[in-house]
């Protein structure tokens, strides 16, 4: 497995890497767009942080890529949509950067407050300008957080031992929750009317992208004073820079742009306006954290299909996946198994499970059911990330439901397929702890071994038909491992499932569905 580490990562993260053993890793910072488009290709993961842009263009080069892992928070610098629809896991690392994105906006508030960078400026060119650099106190004032996550709350935190009146908007949140912060939530008008101070948390979306835009300014209290350590659309730059100019806003600390680097725009050269280069994660504890934690993420998927802190898959790590492998296996099984067998459009699945499975998270077994029913239907590779997207693409209806059934099975998984011409239902159990079979295909019911080279007969339950199977199939040389026969009733429909050693070819199949009482006779690989 080749990883690629594309942006400034702190060494103890590469050297995850280096001495995982069955990775290789490249370290390459600075690329261009198209160079990283070049060699894209040749790696299975990729580890970044804000500086990488992973477009749909780097994507569709990316070949072999599983995994993209941003060291830090915001991934709006990696296509979502597009890597998801090539099955490729989105990873981010929360928290690792939060107590120093949270010091660093305190640390841009005071230094706002205080006139600290401009102070400096004027005495680095030999001048004493006390009064003109007279500033503001915190004690007593509101601040207003818009994004009351992991940042937005230890900055909440913090601010409150400094004497702030905090109040918050976060829509996700519920007033519980922010009440055990001590926090009052409110509208975002009311937090715009109350602050004095005005601290940004969001990460970048449709709704919060130009959220601090000449109409919103309007509401705000004269002489606000706006941080941003989030993202840089968030505000309108012009905007905020024409609101600085007229008196209405005091003043800005920036860390984030819309364009980065910014260069000299009308917000970053006024004087009023103090800024950072994109520090707020940039401190060794934090990179450390970061580094560690996504080089780990990025070695456990390669290497063991561990996913933590996904995106655009369901976690699963450590116990659970131990306890949850077993099933992901029989329900990727069974779906490959109805998967080989249907023939006409898919209009829905339906997952229900019973027994101590339902213990467990069910999603990742329903997806890994979907990944082996899609994976011989259609072309492209179907994995846990792009399952769920490429059955809602086909217009598949999913249902996932726990039913209690007094079945003779410690956990049963019930898959039924709804197809334009009829419904197709399997069953499957783990015999002992690891051990998948199908117990149920359609009405017939057996112990069915879902793995290797499998031949499915349906006809009739007639005296001599097990014989001619045998015989012509041994005739062509194809060792038999295994044999199921299951039926209706007496001298009614009947299945036969046999495992066999080697691939049935053709001609064998052509000489079995010729066989009296043989309906229909077909190949399967698991
Ligand atoms: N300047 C820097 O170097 C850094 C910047 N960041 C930025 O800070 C953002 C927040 O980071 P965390 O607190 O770790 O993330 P988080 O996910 O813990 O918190 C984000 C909060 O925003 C809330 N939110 C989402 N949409 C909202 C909306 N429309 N209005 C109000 N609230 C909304 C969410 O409910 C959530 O509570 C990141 O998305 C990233 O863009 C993060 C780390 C470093
Ligand atoms: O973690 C984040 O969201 C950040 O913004 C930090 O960005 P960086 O890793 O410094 O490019």
């Amino acid at each position: 497995m080749k990883v690629l580490v594309s942006d400034n990562l702190s060494e103890l993260g590469v050297q995850i890497f280096r001495e995982a053993e069955g990775i290789e890793v490249d370290v390459k910072v600075g690329l261009s767009p198209d160079d990283l488009k070049q060699i894209i290709g040749q790696y299975h993961g990729l580890a970044i942080r804000g500086a990488t842009k992973v477009t749909a263009d780097i994507i569709a080069a990316a070949d072999n890529l599983k995994v993209v892992g941003r060291a830090g928070t915001g991934l709006d610098n990696v296509d979502i949509p597009a890597a998801s629809k090539r099955g490729i896991v989105v990873m981010n690392t929360p928290g690792g950067n939060t107590v120093t994105t949270a010091e660093h906006t305190i640390s841009m508030m005071m230094a706002l407050a205080r006139n600290i960078p401009q102070a400096t400026s004027s005495m680095k060119q030999g001048k004493w300008e006390k009064k003109k650099f007279s500033g503001t106190e915190l004690f007593n004032k509101t601040l207003g957080i818009v994004g009351l996550g992991k940042i937005g709350s230890v900055v909440a935190d913090r601010t409150m031992g400094l004497g702030m009146r905090v109040v918050a908007y976060d829509p996700f949140l519920s007033e519980e929750q922010a009440k055990q912060m001590g926090i009052r939530l409110c509208t975002l008008q009311e937090v715009f009317k109350e602050a004095d101070f005005l601290t940004l948390h969001v990460p970048l979306t449709d709704e919060t992208r130009n959220l601090i835009c000449e109409k919103n300014i309007s509401i705000m209290k004269d002489g606000v004073r706006i941080v941003n350590c989030s993202r840089g659309p968030v505000i309108n730059e012009d905007d905020l820079a024409a609101a600085i100019e007229s008196g209405k806003v005091a003043g800005a600390a920036v860390d984030v742009y819309a364009v980065e680097p910014p260069g000299l725009t009308r917000l970053v050269s006024n004087d009023k306006v103090i800024c950072t280069p994109h520090l707020g994660a940039s401190t060794q504890e934090a990179q450390d954290n970061v580094a560690v934690a996504v080089a780990t993420q990025i070695r456990d998927y390669l290497l063991d299909g561990t996913i933590r802190n996904a995106v655009n898959a369901p976690a699963v790590a450590g116990e659970a996946l131990e306890n949850l492998k077993p099933y992901l296996d029989l329900a990727r099984r069974l779906g490959s198994f109805l998967g080989q067998t249907i023939q006409t459009g898919i209009k829905s699945v339906e997952a229900q499970y019973s027994g101590v499975v339902t213990d467990m998270e069910l999603k990742p077994i329903t997806t890994s059911f979907l990944t082996g029913l899609l994976t011989p239907i259609v072309a492209d590779e179907v994995n846990q990330v792009n399952a769920p997207m490429v059955a809602k693409e086909r217009g598949i209806l999913m249902s996932e439901t726990k039913v209690s059934r007094g079945e003779d099975f410690l956990s049963l998984l019930r898959f039924t397929v709804v197809t334009e011409r009829r419904e197709h239902l399997v069953e499957g159990t783990l015999f002992g702890k690891s051990e998948p079979r199908m117990v149920r295909y359609g009405p017939f019911r057996g112990e069915f071994d879902l793995s290797g080279n499998l031949v499915l007969l349906q006809g009739y339950d007639k005296p001599g038909v097990i014989g001619k199977v045998g015989t012509a199939l041994g005739a062509k040389g194809v060792n038999i491992s295994h044999f199921q026969f299951a039926r209706k009733i007496p001298g009614g429909e009947a299945l036969l499932f046999l495992n066999t050693d080697s691939r049935v070819e053709d001609a064998a199949l052509d000489e079995l569905r010729s066989l009296d009482y043989v309906e229909s006779a077909r190949r399967l690989t698991i």
